[in-house]
This record gives C-alpha cells, structure tokens and sequence, in this order.
C-alpha cells in the first residue's frame, strides 16, 4: 500500500541513489526530514540523499501522540522548544501542506504537595524565560477540561494544573509528509527500504560516506538522525553514544463525536491523554523499564496508564480500545537531546530526544541543518553538545519530561 502512496498524486520521487551526494541523512524520520528541507531550503544545499531503512515517517515520527509544548524547565530548552514553537505557528503555510497544529491547551496536573511546588517553580522559571505557562485551581483545570474529575475521593486528587495554551497537537504523519514533499522539490533525494550498514571513515579519520543496502554513497558529510538506532549507528563510526533505547507505548480507543478539549498530562499517574481530529482517544504512558529495539511493550503498561485514566476522567470507563503500539525512544542521562558535531570530522548526530522529540521537530530540522550547513552549531543548539556529559555541563529535563522515563 505504501508504495502505491509513493506514487500517487506523486508526493515525493522514488529515486534510486547516486554515487555521491555533499550531505546523506540517515533516517527519515521528522527530524531526517526536516533536517534535508532546511539544508536545501535555507542553506542552498541541494545534493542531499535522506537514506531510510523502512518507509519515511515510520518510526517515532509516525508512532507518537503528536504533544506539542515548550514549557521545559531551563533557558537551553526553552531556547530550543520555543524556537519550534514558533516555526510550528507557520509550518502549514511554509510547507502549503496542513499539518494540522491545534494550539487547544497542555495542562500539566499536580497531585501532591511536591506537585504543586515542581510545577509552580516552573511557570515561574517559564516566565523567567519568555515560556507561557500559567497555574489554575483545580475547579479553574476543571472550567479549561470539563471531562476532568476533581474530587477529592480519588486515589490521586487533583491539586492544580500548569497550562501552556500555545501548546496543543499537530498531526505527525503530515508533518513527516509535508518536509518529505518540500524536501523532494528542492532536489533531495529520499532513498526508502534501504538500510545503512556502515560509516565509512578515510585515513585521516574523516567520514567518507555510508555503506547502505544499495551499495556504497560518497559523502563528505553525514547526519545521524536515527532516534531509538542512534547507539548502534554511531557504533559503526566507533562513536559511542550515552543512549538507551526503551519502548514506548501509546493507545487509542475507537472513535467518538468530540468529547476531549485540549491535551492532559500527569508525571505522577503515568498517564497523558487527548483526542485527534478523527475522535479517537489517543493516551500514552510511560516507557516499559528494560532496554529493548523493540516497537512493543508490556501489557502492564498499558493496564497501569489505562487505570489513571478511568480515574481521572470517570466517563472514559466503557471506551473500548481499538490500537496498541510502541516506538523505541533513545534517552540520554539527563533527558535532553543531542544536536551536535561528533568526534569524527563530517559526522554529526541529532538524538536522544527520548518521549518527547516530536514536538521539537521544525526546531530541531532548522538549527541541525544549520549545523551541518556551516560545521558549527547554532546559538540554539550550542549547549546540546556530547560533551556535556563529560564536562557536567547537563540540562537536567527529567521533571519536565512529562511522561515517567
Ligand atoms: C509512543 C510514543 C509517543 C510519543 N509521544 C510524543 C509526544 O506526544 N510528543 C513529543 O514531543 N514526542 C513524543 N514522542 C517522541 C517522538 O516521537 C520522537 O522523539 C521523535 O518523533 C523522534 O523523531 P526522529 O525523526 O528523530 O525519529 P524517527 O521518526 O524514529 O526517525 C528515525 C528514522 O531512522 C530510521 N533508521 C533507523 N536505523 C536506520 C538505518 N540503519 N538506516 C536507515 N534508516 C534507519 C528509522 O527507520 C526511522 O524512520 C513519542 C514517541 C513514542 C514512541
Ligand atoms: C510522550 S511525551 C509528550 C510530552 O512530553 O509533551
């Protein structure tokens, strides 16, 4: 099916690969994507190639619950979600392909004294740092998200809730579409159902190029954007990455007429839910705690997550369930990304975006392209460097997170 959809409507070619290219991207992913369109778009380099081993959007780009938000808790990252932010409010407009950005609201839950104190430090720090980000009362939450139940009888009583309006949902296949529609126009290549298998260094240690399913392409400079395979791919170039992959799970249930107005999330109940446009309730849970490459979990997860919803949103109970899926999310130890140069001269690495990648995407394709374009990182991604986690120098997102990993 999906190679029909290749070619219908001809959204993107299906080319087979050259020789050589000035810059390969290896996964196609929104961030892979993304990455290429901006290279070409802003940076006036055409001779790209996005090398994907399955099918363009396939990975965490197409697996995610599609949250959008920049409420984090350091200047770093408000400089990064921010600035993605910013290029979601345009995106539609600058790819003409609707990806669907609905500014409806993230509401952050408190339920215990620590709760409160977390979430207020942050819309403090957010204010600080030009964040939108505000506290409502619980019977204010209940106002903003009628579904929500607020009395105190339950296991985990809702005390507060920090919301982001500006923070909502966008519909992630259209995004990995639009940039892969955009990124064709301008000249990149997308080369699908080709793995890369190695990264080949010359004698002065410099990358050379990747070994692929297709052979051998020549490139003087490569970008790994690779999400849950970062680790094994930056193996290949002996760069050893500080990554572990997880599964992730989501779920939806069947659909209804619109029932949920906005995005709710709870750290502490391990549980975060929204509906898409379609009328499916799309929840998400935290990430199963063994190490894996594998796109599935435990039922358990799902179980615990299903639980927290039932008692927050009571008239949720009888919801049947239609999907369960997992991705593999790359986490680094302080839960923030890297966007970064490497060691290796031409090999750059943008990853460990760990739960929550999705919603940096236009961001994080705008500074790595500059990144690779002019073999320096931009201001925004300056700190979001390998190094940090031998200098100390961390960006400790882990409260932030939002979902428990
Ligand atoms: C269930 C789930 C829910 C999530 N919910 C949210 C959310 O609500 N909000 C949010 O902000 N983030 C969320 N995330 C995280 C977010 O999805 C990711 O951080 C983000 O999508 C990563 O984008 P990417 O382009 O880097 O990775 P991907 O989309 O995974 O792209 C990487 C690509 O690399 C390819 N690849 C791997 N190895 C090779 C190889 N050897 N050769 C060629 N190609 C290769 C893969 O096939 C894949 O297509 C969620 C993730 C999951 C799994
Ligand atoms: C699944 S992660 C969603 C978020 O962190 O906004």
């Amino acid at each position: 099916a999906f190679s029909a959809h290749q070619n219908w409507g001809r959204q993107w070619r299906a080319p087979e690969p050259k020789a050589e290219y000035d810059v390969v991207i290896v996964g196609a992913g929104g961030h892979g994507l993304a990455t290429a369109y901006y290279l070409a778009k802003e940076h006036g380099v055409h001779s790209v190639a996005v090398i994907e081993k399955g099918w363009l959007g396939g990975g965490n780009t197409g697996r995610n619950t599609t949250i959008v938000r920049s409420n984090y808790l350091w200047e770093e990252s408000a400089g990064l979600y921010n600035h993605a932010i910013g290029l979601w409010q345009g995106l539609s407009q600058e790819l003409n392909y609707n990806v669907m950005y609905s500014a409806r609201g993230v509401m952050m839950l408190a339920h215990t004294v620590h709760d409160v104190q977390v979430a207020q430090r942050h819309i403090h720090a957010n204010r600080l740092a030009g964040v939108q980000n505000e506290w409502l009362t619980p019977e204010q939450a209940k106002e903003y998200c009628p579904p929500l139940n607020i009395e105190k009888n339950i296991r985990y009583p809702v005390m507060g809730a920090a919301l982001q309006r500006v923070g909502g949902t966008a519909r992630h296949d259209a995004v990995a579409w639009g940039y892969a529609r955009g990124a064709d126009a301008l000249g990149v290549d997308i080369i699908q159902n080709c793995a890369v298998t190695g990264i080949r260094r010359g004698q002065n240690g410099a990358v050379e190029g990747v070994e692929t399913a297709k052979g051998f392409i020549k490139a003087k400079k490569v970008g790994v954007v690779a999400a849950g395979h970062t680790s094994t791919i930056m193996d290949m170039a002996g760069v050893r990455m500080p990554l572990e992959s997880f599964p992730l799970q989501a779920l939806v249930s069947e659909p209804v007429k619109p029932a949920f107005p906005c995005v709710v999330m709870s750290n502490t109940i391990h549980a975060y839910i929204s509906q898409s446009d379609k009328g499916e309730l799309v929840i998400g849970a935290g990430t199963d705690q063994f190490i894996s490459y594998s796109q599935a979990g435990g039922i358990h997860i799902s179980n615990h997550t299903i639980d927290a919803i039932c008692e927050l949103f009571p008239h949720f109970r009888r919801m049947r369930m239609l999907r369960n899926w997992g991705g593999i999310v790359d986490v680094t130890p302080d839960r923030s990304p890297i966007l970064s140069k490497t060691p290796v001269q031409g090999l750059y690495v943008n990853c460990g975006w760990g739960t929550g990648g999705f919603k940096a995407t236009p961001g994080s394709g705008h500074v790595f392209a500059h990144t690779i374009a002019k073999d320096e990182p931009h201001k925004i991604n300056a700190p979001f460097t390998i190094d940090r986690f031998r200098t100390g120098r961390l960006i400790d997102e882990a409260a932030a997170a939002a979902v428990a990993h």
